[in-house]
Protein backbone atom coordinates (compact mmCIF):
# COMPACT_ATOMS: atom_id res chain seq x y z
CA UNK A 1 0.00 0.00 0.00
CA UNK A 2 0.91 3.61 -0.79
CA UNK A 3 2.46 5.56 2.42
CA UNK A 4 -0.16 8.26 1.17
CA UNK A 5 -2.64 6.31 2.21
CA UNK A 6 -1.72 4.86 5.85
CA UNK A 7 -1.45 6.36 8.82
CA UNK A 8 -0.62 6.01 12.69
CA UNK A 9 -3.28 5.75 14.80
CA UNK A 10 -1.89 8.92 17.00
CA UNK A 11 -1.90 10.95 13.71
CA UNK A 12 -3.64 14.42 13.75
CA UNK A 13 -6.56 14.61 11.26
CA UNK A 14 -6.54 17.32 8.84
CA UNK A 15 -9.40 20.38 9.52
CA UNK A 16 -12.59 20.07 7.85
CA UNK A 17 -11.02 23.03 5.81
CA UNK A 18 -7.87 20.92 5.18
CA UNK A 19 -10.46 17.77 4.52
CA UNK A 20 -12.70 19.04 2.15
CA UNK A 21 -9.64 20.71 -0.03
CA UNK A 22 -8.40 17.02 -0.53
CA UNK A 23 -11.79 16.27 -1.35
CA UNK A 24 -11.78 18.49 -4.11
CA UNK A 25 -8.42 18.16 -5.09
CA UNK A 26 -9.16 14.62 -6.33
CA UNK A 27 -10.76 16.70 -9.18
CA UNK A 28 -7.94 16.55 -11.30
CA UNK A 29 -9.18 12.62 -11.88
CA UNK A 30 -11.99 13.38 -13.03
CA UNK A 31 -13.72 11.91 -16.40
CA UNK A 32 -13.89 15.88 -17.63
CA UNK A 33 -10.17 14.79 -18.61
CA UNK A 34 -10.73 11.65 -20.11
CA UNK A 35 -9.51 11.91 -23.86
CA UNK A 36 -13.20 11.01 -25.06
CA UNK A 37 -14.57 13.43 -22.99
CA UNK A 38 -12.33 16.32 -24.20
CA UNK A 39 -13.13 15.13 -27.74
CA UNK A 40 -16.54 15.38 -27.28
CA UNK A 41 -16.68 18.76 -25.57
CA UNK A 42 -14.29 19.56 -28.30
CA UNK A 43 -16.69 18.44 -30.96
CA UNK A 44 -14.68 16.16 -32.13
CA UNK A 45 -17.24 12.97 -31.91
CA UNK A 46 -19.03 11.66 -35.14
CA UNK A 47 -22.92 11.60 -34.44
CA UNK A 48 -22.86 7.82 -34.06
CA UNK A 49 -20.42 8.09 -31.11
CA UNK A 50 -22.36 10.54 -29.44
CA UNK A 51 -25.36 7.92 -29.34
CA UNK A 52 -22.75 5.58 -28.25
CA UNK A 53 -22.25 7.59 -25.50
CA UNK A 54 -25.89 8.96 -24.53
CA UNK A 55 -27.29 5.07 -25.11
CA UNK A 56 -24.48 3.84 -22.82
CA UNK A 57 -24.83 6.66 -20.14
CA UNK A 58 -28.51 6.15 -20.34
CA UNK A 59 -27.27 2.82 -17.92
CA UNK A 60 -25.92 4.88 -15.22
CA UNK A 61 -29.60 7.21 -15.25
CA UNK A 62 -31.52 4.66 -14.49
CA UNK A 63 -29.10 2.96 -11.97
CA UNK A 64 -28.67 5.95 -9.72
CA UNK A 65 -32.22 5.95 -7.87
CA UNK A 66 -31.29 2.33 -7.05
CA UNK A 67 -28.21 3.01 -5.74
CA UNK A 68 -29.87 6.09 -4.03
CA UNK A 69 -32.76 3.49 -2.40
CA UNK A 70 -29.89 1.80 -1.12
CA UNK A 71 -28.08 4.31 0.82
CA UNK A 72 -31.85 4.54 2.03
CA UNK A 73 -32.49 1.72 3.17
CA UNK A 74 -28.89 1.34 4.62
CA UNK A 75 -29.73 4.64 6.86
CA UNK A 76 -30.93 4.61 10.23
CA UNK A 77 -31.30 8.43 10.47
CA UNK A 78 -34.37 9.85 9.44
CA UNK A 79 -33.37 13.22 9.11
CA UNK A 80 -30.97 11.83 6.48
CA UNK A 81 -33.52 9.89 5.01
CA UNK A 82 -35.80 13.14 4.78
CA UNK A 83 -33.45 15.18 2.10
CA UNK A 84 -31.56 11.98 0.58
CA UNK A 85 -35.08 11.10 -1.05
CA UNK A 86 -35.29 13.77 -2.72
CA UNK A 87 -32.08 12.26 -4.97
CA UNK A 88 -34.68 9.36 -6.34
CA UNK A 89 -37.61 11.46 -7.14
CA UNK A 90 -35.00 14.05 -9.16
CA UNK A 91 -34.64 10.87 -11.31
CA UNK A 92 -37.72 9.15 -11.25
CA UNK A 93 -39.87 11.75 -11.43
CA UNK A 94 -43.04 12.50 -9.03
CA UNK A 95 -46.36 13.92 -10.29
CA UNK A 96 -46.30 16.76 -13.18
CA UNK A 97 -42.25 16.08 -12.83
CA UNK A 98 -41.18 13.33 -15.65
CA UNK A 99 -37.86 13.41 -13.92
CA UNK A 100 -34.36 12.89 -14.95
CA UNK A 101 -34.12 10.16 -16.46
CA UNK A 102 -36.71 10.96 -18.84
CA UNK A 103 -34.93 13.91 -19.63
CA UNK A 104 -32.02 11.62 -20.62
CA UNK A 105 -34.56 9.47 -22.84
CA UNK A 106 -35.31 13.12 -24.64
CA UNK A 107 -31.56 13.70 -25.20
CA UNK A 108 -31.49 9.79 -26.41
CA UNK A 109 -34.67 11.21 -29.07
CA UNK A 110 -32.56 14.30 -29.86
CA UNK A 111 -29.22 12.99 -31.07
CA UNK A 112 -31.21 10.24 -33.00
CA UNK A 113 -31.45 7.19 -30.97
CA UNK A 114 -35.41 6.39 -30.47
CA UNK A 115 -37.10 5.76 -27.12
CA UNK A 116 -37.01 1.25 -27.38
CA UNK A 117 -33.36 1.22 -28.74
CA UNK A 118 -32.60 3.17 -25.18
CA UNK A 119 -34.35 1.50 -23.02
CA UNK A 120 -33.56 -2.26 -24.62
CA UNK A 121 -30.18 -1.14 -23.42
CA UNK A 122 -29.12 -3.22 -26.71
CA UNK A 123 -26.42 -1.11 -27.32
CA UNK A 124 -24.72 -1.25 -23.66
CA UNK A 125 -21.08 -1.92 -23.24
CA UNK A 126 -20.45 -4.99 -20.93
CA UNK A 127 -17.90 -2.96 -19.11
CA UNK A 128 -20.23 0.58 -18.61
CA UNK A 129 -22.54 -2.13 -17.20
CA UNK A 130 -19.79 -3.29 -14.65
CA UNK A 131 -18.83 -0.27 -13.97
CA UNK A 132 -22.19 0.95 -13.27
CA UNK A 133 -23.31 -2.01 -11.09
CA UNK A 134 -20.09 -1.96 -9.08
CA UNK A 135 -21.47 1.41 -8.13
CA UNK A 136 -24.86 -0.07 -7.18
CA UNK A 137 -23.26 -2.96 -5.08
CA UNK A 138 -20.55 -0.81 -3.07
CA UNK A 139 -23.60 1.64 -2.05
CA UNK A 140 -25.47 -1.33 -1.25
CA UNK A 141 -22.57 -3.41 0.62
CA UNK A 142 -21.01 -0.20 2.19
CA UNK A 143 -21.90 1.74 5.57
CA UNK A 144 -24.39 4.24 4.03
CA UNK A 145 -22.14 7.21 5.45
CA UNK A 146 -19.63 5.62 2.87
CA UNK A 147 -22.34 5.61 -0.04
CA UNK A 148 -22.13 8.87 0.48
CA UNK A 149 -19.29 9.89 0.12
CA UNK A 150 -18.97 8.40 -2.74
CA UNK A 151 -21.69 10.33 -4.48
CA UNK A 152 -19.20 13.62 -4.05
CA UNK A 153 -17.59 13.50 -7.57
CA UNK A 154 -20.85 15.48 -7.69
CA UNK A 155 -19.02 18.41 -6.59
CA UNK A 156 -17.45 18.48 -10.11
CA UNK A 157 -20.26 17.61 -12.07
CA UNK A 158 -21.54 21.05 -12.47
CA UNK A 159 -18.85 22.28 -14.64
CA UNK A 160 -19.11 19.15 -16.98
CA UNK A 161 -22.72 20.00 -17.17
CA UNK A 162 -22.18 23.45 -17.88
CA UNK A 163 -19.20 23.00 -20.04
CA UNK A 164 -21.55 21.06 -22.45
CA UNK A 165 -24.42 23.41 -22.53
CA UNK A 166 -21.85 26.13 -23.89
CA UNK A 167 -20.09 23.85 -26.27
CA UNK A 168 -22.21 21.33 -27.80
CA UNK A 169 -24.87 23.91 -29.40
CA UNK A 170 -21.73 25.35 -31.49
CA UNK A 171 -20.26 22.01 -32.50
CA UNK A 172 -23.32 19.56 -32.95
CA UNK A 173 -25.94 21.78 -34.20
CA UNK A 174 -27.47 18.76 -35.46
CA UNK A 175 -28.89 17.68 -31.94
CA UNK A 176 -32.44 18.94 -30.91
CA UNK A 177 -32.03 21.82 -28.40
CA UNK A 178 -34.59 19.94 -26.01
CA UNK A 179 -31.87 17.72 -25.53
CA UNK A 180 -29.59 19.42 -23.34
CA UNK A 181 -32.75 20.31 -20.56
CA UNK A 182 -31.04 17.35 -18.61
CA UNK A 183 -27.47 18.74 -18.34
CA UNK A 184 -29.63 22.25 -17.27
CA UNK A 185 -31.43 20.93 -14.78
CA UNK A 186 -28.74 18.72 -13.09
CA UNK A 187 -26.76 22.52 -12.36
CA UNK A 188 -28.37 23.15 -9.14
CA UNK A 189 -29.41 19.69 -8.31
CA UNK A 190 -26.03 18.98 -7.98
CA UNK A 191 -24.91 21.71 -6.11
CA UNK A 192 -27.98 20.91 -3.55
CA UNK A 193 -26.63 17.03 -3.52
CA UNK A 194 -23.42 18.22 -2.53
CA UNK A 195 -23.84 20.57 0.07
CA UNK A 196 -25.71 17.50 1.58
CA UNK A 197 -23.04 14.90 0.55
CA UNK A 198 -19.88 16.88 1.89
CA UNK A 199 -21.99 17.33 5.68
CA UNK A 200 -22.49 14.13 5.97
CA UNK A 201 -18.44 13.31 5.01
CA UNK A 202 -17.04 16.04 6.86
CA UNK A 203 -19.27 15.21 9.69
CA UNK A 204 -18.06 11.19 9.67
CA UNK A 205 -14.68 10.88 8.57
CA UNK A 206 -13.03 12.50 11.49
CA UNK A 207 -9.85 10.84 11.94
CA UNK A 208 -6.71 11.06 9.89
CA UNK A 209 -7.05 6.87 9.29
CA UNK A 210 -11.34 7.39 8.32
CA UNK A 211 -10.17 10.93 6.08
CA UNK A 212 -7.79 8.93 3.81
CA UNK A 213 -10.40 6.07 3.88
CA UNK A 214 -12.91 8.88 2.40
CA UNK A 215 -10.21 9.55 -0.37
CA UNK A 216 -10.06 5.66 -1.09
CA UNK A 217 -13.74 5.89 -2.08
CA UNK A 218 -13.95 9.03 -4.25
CA UNK A 219 -11.30 7.35 -6.05
CA UNK A 220 -13.04 4.16 -6.51
CA UNK A 221 -15.74 6.38 -7.92
CA UNK A 222 -13.71 8.86 -9.94
CA UNK A 223 -12.62 5.04 -11.28
CA UNK A 224 -16.12 4.00 -11.95
CA UNK A 225 -16.73 6.90 -13.63
CA UNK A 226 -13.45 6.97 -16.08
CA UNK A 227 -14.14 3.24 -16.45
CA UNK A 228 -17.10 4.03 -18.16
CA UNK A 229 -15.67 5.81 -20.42
CA UNK A 230 -12.93 3.56 -21.39
CA UNK A 231 -15.71 1.01 -22.73
CA UNK A 232 -18.21 3.50 -23.96
CA UNK A 233 -14.87 4.59 -26.25
CA UNK A 234 -13.98 1.04 -27.18
CA UNK A 235 -17.11 0.23 -28.32
CA UNK A 236 -17.21 2.45 -30.94
CA UNK A 237 -13.89 3.98 -32.15
O1 LIG B 1 -22.68 13.96 -16.58
C1 LIG B 1 -21.83 13.72 -15.73
O2 LIG B 1 -20.63 13.81 -15.96
C2 LIG B 1 -22.30 13.33 -14.39
C3 LIG B 1 -21.44 12.86 -13.42
C4 LIG B 1 -21.96 12.45 -12.19
C5 LIG B 1 -20.98 12.02 -11.18
O3 LIG B 1 -19.99 12.73 -11.00
O4 LIG B 1 -21.16 10.98 -10.58
C6 LIG B 1 -23.35 12.46 -11.99
C7 LIG B 1 -24.14 13.00 -13.03
N1 LIG B 1 -23.62 13.43 -14.18
C8 LIG B 1 -25.55 13.13 -12.90
O5 LIG B 1 -26.21 13.65 -13.81
C9 LIG B 1 -26.19 12.65 -11.74
O6 LIG B 1 -27.41 12.74 -11.62
C10 LIG B 1 -25.41 12.05 -10.73
C11 LIG B 1 -25.76 11.45 -9.53
C12 LIG B 1 -24.59 10.98 -9.00
C13 LIG B 1 -24.36 10.20 -7.79
O7 LIG B 1 -23.24 9.69 -7.64
O8 LIG B 1 -25.30 10.04 -6.98
N2 LIG B 1 -23.56 11.31 -9.81
C14 LIG B 1 -24.04 11.96 -10.86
Amino acid sequence: MNDAHTSLPTEQPWTREEFEAQLRAKGSGYHIHHPFHVKMNQGQLRPDQIRTWVANRFYYQIRIPQKDAAVMANCPDREIRRRWIHRMLDHDGYGENEGGIEAWAELGVAVGIPREDLWSLKQLAPGVRFAVDAYVNFARQAPWQEAVCSSLTEMFAPRIHKDRLANWPQHYPWIEAEGFNYFRSRISLAERDVEHGLQVTLDHFTTKAAQLRALEILQFKLDVLWSMLDAIEKANP
